[in-house]
C-alpha cells in the first residue's frame, strides 16, 4: 500500500481525529486537516511514481515539467531532475522525436486531447496507449501538453494469439487441405512467436530432434483418442496465457484432423458400397471413363461384364436379411480374388456385380468362366451350407461401345439373354440382341395400344364329358388380332404382358368377354357350359382381381357357378398361405377353381386338400408322349386316382390322339380337352359344333 510521505499525517486515521477536534482550535484543526502545497505535491509525486503507468507534463517548447519514476527508468536516468528542461530531441533520436513533438505540438494548437492511441515502444519492444491533453494555466490558456501512456504489450500480444487461433479455425471450417493447413499453421505460429520452432507430430511420423526442453500439447480427437502432438520448444517467459494458446492451438488441429478424416470417409462412402467395401457405380463410371479413354489411345481391349446371382432372393427370403448380406460380402470377395488388380469390381444394386477386365492375358471367357464357378461353389451362410449360381453378360469396349453407358446398356442386355438361357450362364452381346430388344420396345407399345383399343378376341377349346359324349365346358383363350400380323398366340404376348403387368387390364378384358359370351349362347338357348378363364401370376396377386370377376359377372347378368378360373399349380405354391386366402375370397362368389398345368409344380398331398378347387388339369406335357412313356402313362393314372381321393374332377389336355383318349378313359379321367376333338375355335363355331353334338344325340 502507498505510504503517505515522511511527516505527512495520515488523513485515514480517524481515532487520532476524533482526539484532536477535542484539543485543538478550529484554526489549527483546519491546518491539519488541509495539507499544505508543498506537501500535496509530495503526495501527489509519490502516488503518480506508484503508478507503472508513464506521465509527464511539457512545456511548450516540449521540455519536460515533470514526468513520473516509470518515464525516468524507462529513459534510462536515475532522477526525476536529470530530465526536466530536457527535450524529446534530447533524450530520442531524431525521427522519434520529430514525432512526439508533432502530435503535441497538434494537441497544443488544436486544444483537443489526443487519447487511446496505440503506439510501438521507442525503447524494447512492446506496444503503448498513449494519450495527450492540453495542459493550461488558471485561466485557460494553453502552457504545454500533459501525457500518460500505458503498457499494452500484453493485451496486443493476446489479440495476436486469438486472432492466430481465429484464422487457423476458419481455415478448418473452409475444409483447407489438412497438409497445408498444418504447414501453414506451422508458419503463422513461428512468425508469431517470433521464430520459436513449433511443429506437429502426427502418430506414426518420426519428431524432428529439437534444441532444449520440450514442451508437448497432445493433439486429441474427438473421440478421445489420440493424432499426435504440438512440440516447442521450451523458453523463459513461458507464461500461462500461452500455454493455453498451444493447447488451444492443438486442440484446434485435433479438430482439423477429425474433420479430415470425416471429409474423407464421406468422399468414400459416397464412391463405396457400404457393405461390402467395393466401388459403386460413381466411382466405377469415374474409373471406366479414364480406362476407356485410355483403351482408345492405346488400342487396348477392355471388357464389362454384368454379374447377376441366381436365387439370391431365395436366400434373403428364406435365411433372412443378415445371411444375404453375408453371402454377398463372401460373393465379393470371391469375384474380388480373381480379378485382382487387373480390373475392377463394383457392386451396383442388390445382387448385381459389374467386373471391368483391362487387356485380359487370358481371354475373357475363361476368366469369367473361373469366376462363375467359384461364386457358384458352396459356401456356409449362418451356419447353412448354400450354394448360388450367377448369370453374366459382357459388351466389349470399341466393338460394343466406345461410351460406359453403352457397354452398360448391352452387357446389361447380354445378362438378359444369360438368365434366359436358363442361368449359371456366360452371354456376350451380340448386335441382334440389341435388334431384338428394339423389337420388344415396339411389341410392348403395340400391346399397350391394343389394350387400349381392345384389339383381342378369345377362342373357345371344348371340354367334352367321358360318360355323356357331351361338350359340357370350354375353355376360353385369348388372341390378338394385330392389325398388320394378323391374329397372334398368347405364346406371343401373354408372356410380355406379365413382364409389364399389362395382363391386369388384359386379363379384364378377357373376363368380361368370357362371362358375356357364356351368357350370350344361355340366351341362344345352347346348353349351359362353364366357361374357363386363365388367371396369370400377376393378375392373381392383385388385391382387386375378385372385385373385377364379381364386376364381369355382375355386367354379364352371369351366373357364378358357370365361371371357372384357371390358376396354375406354380403360381399357387409361390405363396400357399396368400393363395388359399385369395382361392377363398374368390370361392365366395360363387365361381369354380381348377388347378392348370397339373404336375408342374410340387403340390403335396396335404397342401392340395387346403385348396378350395374343383377341378385339376393334367397338364398336356404328361399326355403328350402316351403311349411312348410309361412314365408319363403312370403320372398320369396317379394323378387321376389323386383327384378321386381329393373329390376332385380330373381334366386332361392336349388330347391329340385316340389311343391317348382311350387311355385317359381306362385311367377314370372324367374332362378330356384337345385338337383330337376341337382346336380353341371362334364363338360362333363353338355355336355349330354344340348344335351339332345336341343334334346327333337327338
Ligand atoms: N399341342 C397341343 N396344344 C393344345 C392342344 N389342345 C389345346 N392346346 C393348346 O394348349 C393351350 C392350353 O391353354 P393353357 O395350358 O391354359 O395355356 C395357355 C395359357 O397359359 C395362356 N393363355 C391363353 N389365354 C389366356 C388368357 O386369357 N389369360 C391368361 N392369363 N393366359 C392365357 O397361353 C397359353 C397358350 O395358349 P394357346 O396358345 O391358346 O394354347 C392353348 C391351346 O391351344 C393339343 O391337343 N395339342
Amino acid at each position: 500500500m502507498m505510504q503517505p510521505p515522511d511527516g505527512a499525517p495520515d488523513p485515514t486515521h480517524r481515532d487520532q481525529d476524533v482526539e484532536d477536534e477535542q484539543v485543538l482550535k478550529p484554526f489549527e484543526l483546519l491546518q491539519a486537516r488541509y495539507l499544505s502545497l508543498a506537501e500535496r505535491y509530495e503526495w501527489l509525486e509519490a502516488m503518480i511514481n506508484y503508478v507503472p503507468d508513464y506521465i509527464y507534463a511539457k512545456d511548450r517548447d516540449g521540455r519536460f515539467l515533470f514526468a513520473n519514476l516509470a518515464i525516468v527508468l524507462n529513459n534510462g536516468f536515475t532522477d526525476v531532475d536529470e530530465l526536466i528542461g530536457l527535450t524529446d530531441a534530447e533524450i530520442h533520436p531524431m525521427a522519434d522525436a520529430y514525432k512526439i513533438e508533432e502530435v503535441e505540438r497538434q494537441v497544443m494548437e488544436s486544444g483537443k486531447a489526443d487519447l487511446g492511441v496505440e503506439e510501438r515502444r521507442l525503447k524494447g519492444e512492446g506496444w503503448l496507449m498513449m494519450s495527450r491533453v492540453p495542459l493550461r494555466d488558471r485561466n485557460g490558456n494553453i502552457i504545454g501538453v500533459v501525457g500518460a501512456s500505458r503498457d499494452i504489450s500484453a493485451r496486443k500480444r493476446a489479440e495476436k494469439l486469438m486472432s492466430a487461433q481465429t484464422k487457423l479455425l476458419q481455415d478448418v471450417a473452409r475444409g483447407v487441405d489438412l497438409d497445408v493447413f498444418l504447414r501453414e499453421s506451422q508458419v503463422l505460429l513461428e512468425e508469431l512467436l517470433n521464430g520459436r520452432c513449433v511443429s506437429f507430430v502426427l502418430n506414426g511420423e518420426q519428431a524432428e530432434p529439437l534444441a532444449g526442453d520440450i514442451l508437448e500439447f497432445p493433439i486429441f480427437s474427438r473421440d478421445g483418442g489420440r493424432h499426435g502432438a504440438l512440440v516447442t520448444v521450451q523458453t523463459d517467459g513461458d507464461e500461462a496465457g500461452l500455454m493455453e494458446f498451444f493447447a488451444g492451438i492443438a486442440q484446434t488441429v485435433g479438430i482439423a484432423i477429425d474433420r479430415h478424416r470425416d471429409i474423407a470417409h464421406i468422399a468414400y462412402l459416397a464412391e463405396h458400397d457400404a457393405l461390402t467395401g467395393l466401388p459403386n457405380r460413381m466411382l466405377l463410371d469415374r474409373k471406366l471413363s479414364a480406362l476407356l479413354e485410355k483403351a482408345s489411345k492405346q488400342q487396348r481391349s477392355l471388357a464389362v461384364a454384368f454379374v447377376d446371382l441366381d436365387n439370391f432372393k431365395l436366400v434373403n427370403d428364406t435365411l433372412g436379411h443378415a445371411a444375404g448380406d453375408e453371402l454377398l460380402m463372401v460373393v465379393a470377395r470371391r469375384i474380388s480374388t480373381h480379378v485382382g488388380n487387373g480390373g475392377i469390381v463394383a457392386r451396383i444394386g442388390g445382387d448385381e456385380f459389374i467386373i471391368v477386365l483391362e487387356d485380359p492375358v487370358e481371354p475373357i471367357y475363361e476368366r469369367l468362366a473361373a469366376v462363375l464357378t467359384d461364386i457358384s461353389k458352396p459356401m456356409v451362410v449362418h451356419g447353412v451350407e448354400i450354394r448360388v449360381g450367377c448369370s453374366i453378360g459382357v459388351a466389349c469396349a470399341m466393338e460394343h461401345g466406345t461410351t460406359a453407358s453403352e457397354l452398360f446398356a448391352n452387357a446389361d442386355m447380354a445378362l438378359y439373354r444369360a438368365k434366359e438361357a436358363g442361368r449359371n450362364a456366360i452371354r456376350l452381346f451380340t448386335p441382334a440382341m440389341a435388334e431384338d430388344a428394339r423389337n420388344k420396345l415396339i411389341r410392348i407399345e403395340e400391346l399397350r395400344r391394343a389394350v387400349e383399343r381392345d384389339e383381342f378376341v378369345l377362342h373357345y377349346q371344348p371340354q367334352k364329358e367321358v360318360r355323356s359324349g357331351k361338350i359340357i365346358g370350354v375353355e376360353a383363350l385369348v388372341r390378338w388380332q394385330h392389325p398388320v400380323e394378323g391374329l397372334l398366340l398368347p405364346g406371343v404376348f401373354i408372356p410380355l404382358a406379365e413382364e409389364t403387368g399389362l395382363i391386369v387390364p388384359l386379363g379384364e378384358i378377357v373376363l368380361r368377354k368370357a362371362c358375356q359370351q357364356a351368357r350370350l349362347w344361355q340366351d341362344r338357348g345352347l346348353p349351359s357350359l362353364r366357361m374357363g378363364v386363365n388367371v396369370s401370376a400377376r393378375q392373381f396377386l392383385e388385391s382387386s382381381l375378385t372385385s373385377h370377376v364379381a364386376s364381369a359377372l355382375q355386367s354379364a347378368d352371369l351366373d357364378p357357378q358357370w365361371l371357372e378360373l384357371e390358376l396354375t399349380e406354380s403360381l399357387i405354391m409361390r405363396d400357399v398361405e396368400g393363395a388359399i386366402e385369395r382361392m377363398h375370397e374368390l370361392k365366395e362368389l360363387g365361381v369354380s377353381l381348377a388347378m392348370d398345368d397339373f404336375g408342374t409344380g410340387y403340390s403335396s398331398l396335404s397342401t392340395l386338400r387346403r385348396f378350395p378347387l374343383s377341378r385339376l388339369k393334367i397338364d398336356r406335357s404328361f399326355i403328350a408322349d402316351i403311349p411312348e412313356k410309361p412314365g408319363d402313362m403312370a403320372i398320369t393314372s396317379a394323378i387321376v386316382s389323386l383327384g378321386r381321393t381329393l373329390d376332385l374332377e380330373v381334366v386332361a389336355e392336349g388330347v391329340e390322339t385316340e389311343e391317348q383318349a382311350r387311355f385317359l378313359e381306362g385311367a377314370g379321367c372324367e374332362l378330356l380337352q384337345g385338337y383330337l376333338f376341337a382346336r380353341p375355335l371362334p364363338s360362333s363355331e363353338i355355336e355349330s359344333l354344340i348344335a351339332g353334338t345336341v343334334a346327333k344325340a337327338g
